[in-house]
């Protein structure tokens, strides 16, 4: 642990907190007195995903959003992988090893608007135990994928699973991993291996997202076929997908109106963020300006006193409301607020 921890700080590099082994696992606290509207710390994503619904109104790049209008400016002709200004569209295509990552994209589209008319949801049999079903399905995924490279081209498209649009959120938000390992040298890059997994968290409490996520991993399996062998496997698909579980946040719409009120768009995980531990009373906020998360004190905080965020996008829920929101990141809030209104 501790060895991870002195890496962690490292990479991050931050002058004005740590991460340190807290009550929570990993945490962050004050390397210094940290005045009010003190910013922390500041990133981009390692990978994010526009939720379906969104896709032509939200640009790919910068998450901005022009009410709803559909932006100006696409990949190819038909699909829907949108952009809000010439500068996005170019700066998106010009990163490395664009031209594979644009083309998964497009036909990640394509797949999509042609499943949707066939798509059905395995349901999850209630006799079945989900941690027993997953071992077999994923055991069954592993047998079934010795059989990928001996398919013709042909074979493998015609074999790709039929995906919904759980499927294809995730599918967006894996491949860009996937894509950052193959060709990036970012510090997210470098952090996301330190980052909690819940995947089996996640499977015993919604056993159908099992079929779920073996599409997912079938679907990158078979269009990614000789260009990312080596990390498409079915553990690290797995980590990926379970990092994203409990480490993501939502690309809400920024606004200034009621926060109760905000659109949710998609979401985004930035593995340098993923340190800072859940409070319902929290002594810094994350402001998302663009496709930039920004961390600012909202108190001053004396040295070594814990940062903390809300993980929720919450105005003034009662405790049942932000315990029962926050079981979806598998953890019972233990901060001072929850603990003080528990006894009273
Ligand atoms: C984004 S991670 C934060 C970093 C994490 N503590 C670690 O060790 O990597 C979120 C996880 O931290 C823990 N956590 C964060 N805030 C918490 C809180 N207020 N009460 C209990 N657990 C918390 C939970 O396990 C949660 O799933």
């Amino acid at each position: 642990m501790n060895e991870d921890i002195d890496a962690i700080n490292q990479e991050i590099g931050s002058v004005w907190f740590r991460v340190y082994p807290s009550q929570y696992g990993k945490g962050c606290s004050a390397k210094t007195r940290i005045p009010c509207g003190q910013i922390v710390h500041s990133c981009r994503p390692l990978s994010s995903t526009i939720y379906a619904p969104y896709r032509k109104e939200v640009c790919f790049a910068c998450f901005n959003y022009e009410g709803g209008k559909s932006l100006k400016h696409r990949l190819g002709k038909k699909q829907f992988v949108y952009f809000c200004s010439e500068s996005c569209l170019n700066s998106f295509q010009s990163q490395q090893g664009q031209e594979q990552y644009v083309q998964f994209l497009l036909d990640l589209e394509a797949h999509y608007v042609k499943s949707l008319k066939k798509y059905q949801e395995r349901e999850f049999s209630a006799d079945k135990n989900a941690s027993d079903e997953s071992r077999v399905e994923w055991e069954r995924i592993e047998q079934w994928e010795k059989k990928v490279d001996q398919m013709k081209p042909s074979e493998r498209l015609r074999s790709l699973p039929d995906i919904g649009e759980t499927e294809y959120n995730e599918i967006k938000y894996v491949y860009g991993v996937l894509h950052q390992l193959a060709y990036g040298n970012s510090k997210e890059m470098h952090l996301l291996k330190y980052l909690q997994s819940n995947d089996d968290d996640k499977i015993s409490k919604y056993p159908e997202l099992l079929y779920v996520y073996n599409s997912i991993y079938k679907y990158i399996k078979l269009s990614t076929h000789g260009k990312l062998p080596s990390i498409v496997t079915t553990d690290y698909i797995r980590f990926i997908i379970g990092v994203s579980l409990c480490n993501s946040f939502g690309i809400w719409l920024e606004s200034d109106v009621n926060d109760v009120d905000k659109e949710l768009f998609g979401f985004s995980l930035c593995p340098s963020a993923s340190f800072f531990n859940h409070s319902c009373s929290p002594n810094v906020k994350k402001k998302r300006i663009g496709s930039e998360f920004v961390y600012t004190a909202v108190e001053d905080i004396e040295p070594d006193s814990d940062l903390y965020i809300s993980y929720g996008n919450f105005g003034d829920e009662d405790l049942k409301t932000r315990q029962s929101i926050l079981s979806e990141w598998f953890f019972h809030c233990g901060c001072t607020k929850c603990a003080k209104e528990t006894q009273s």
